[in-house]
């Protein structure tokens, strides 16, 4: 293409110069909710002990209100909206930006929220393998009419790095375990609590004791798209999850909103921990040329 529109992100191959504003991203963080996307960012700033208190990070999406992006240093936290046609929109045209920015070795991590599943509210998730609602590690698309299955593996050696980097936070529990990812979050999730219920108490109960045995610790809505998406195009991806309640015991999410609050900084704790961990090559030891 002679000119690449980002439609959505308000990017452009002709109206930015995206090598210059993001050739030199190695992490993208990826999460439901702007808000939480922009504090993340301004979290990082001050990890990363960049000039600035960070406050005053733009959103680089300013121009669409369907996606927010901020950057600090080499990290680039996007918001992605709820379930997979909105993940899989951004992340098509993220993708792409990556490509068009000439971008090398990038990590991609989806920090977010999930009913757990036998674990106490709070724990943070590492996915090994992002599950179907049949408790398959596939995501099914339908390309042209017909159902393209896509494997949903992530990568096995980064979910350990990161549990290993949960030492670094430990109040609160880390486990790895599968994610299950749904296309709803009431009755997808065999909630009881939805406008629409067609289903008993006790076929719930009976369902979610299948995806605990299965190895199912946690449910969310965009993990197969992601792992599919970034696995086809050669992303390492990881997806990190906070438990926000334990969906054995209740569906209404009950806890106070301070609490959720401070649920939802826990995987950006240990993604900072993940990011600020010494390598062979340190990028912190030159701050100076990232903006
Ligand atoms: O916390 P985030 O990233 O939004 O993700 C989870 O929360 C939303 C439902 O409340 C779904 O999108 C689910 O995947
Ligand atoms: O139960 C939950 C909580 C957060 N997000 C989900 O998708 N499900």
């Amino acid at each position: 293409m002679e000119e690449d529109i980002l439609y959505h992100l308000d990017l452009g191959t002709r109206t930015h110069n995206l090598p210059a504003m993001f050739g030199d991203i190695k992490f993208v963080c990826v999460g439901g909710s702007p808000n939480r996307m922009k504090a993340f960012a301004q979290f990082m700033h001050k990890e990363l002990g960049l000039e600035g208190s960070g406050e005053d990070l733009a959103d680089i999406c300013a121009g669409t209100d369907r996606y927010a992006m901020y950057r600090t240093g080499p990290v680039l936290s996007i918001s992605h909206g709820m379930g997979i046609p909105s993940i899989s929109i951004m992340l098509h045209e993220l993708i792409k930006l990556l490509h068009h920015a000439k971008c090398r070795d990038v990590t991609i991590i989806r920090i977010g929220t999930s009913g757990g599943l036998g674990i106490e509210a709070g724990s943070v998730v590492i996915t090994d393998t992002a599950v179907d609602a049949s408790f398959q590690p596939r995501f099914e698309q339908v390309v042209l009419g017909d159902v393209v299955v896509r494997s949903t593996d992530l990568d096995r050696d980064l979910a350990e790095e990161l549990l290993a980097c949960s030492k670094e936070v430990p109040d609160f529990p880390t486990l790895i375990g599968h994610t299950m990812c749904t296309y709803d979050f009431y009755e997808g999730q065999g909630r009881l609590d939805g406008a629409l219920c067609s289903f008993s108490s006790e076929k719930k109960l009976e369902y979610l004791k299948r995806a605990h045995e299965a190895g199912v610790r946690n449910i969310e809505m965009e993990s197969t798209a992601f792992a599919a998406m970034c696995g086809l195009c050669g992303l390492k991806a990881a997806v990190v999850c906070v438990a926000l309640l334990d969906r054995l015991e209740g569906d209404q999410i009950r806890a106070p909103r301070e609490v959720l609050r401070e649920y939802q900084q826990r995987p950006q704790r240990l993604i900072a921990a993940f990011i600020r961990r010494p390598l062979p090559c340190d990028y912190m030891s030159v701050p100076l040329s990232f903006t």
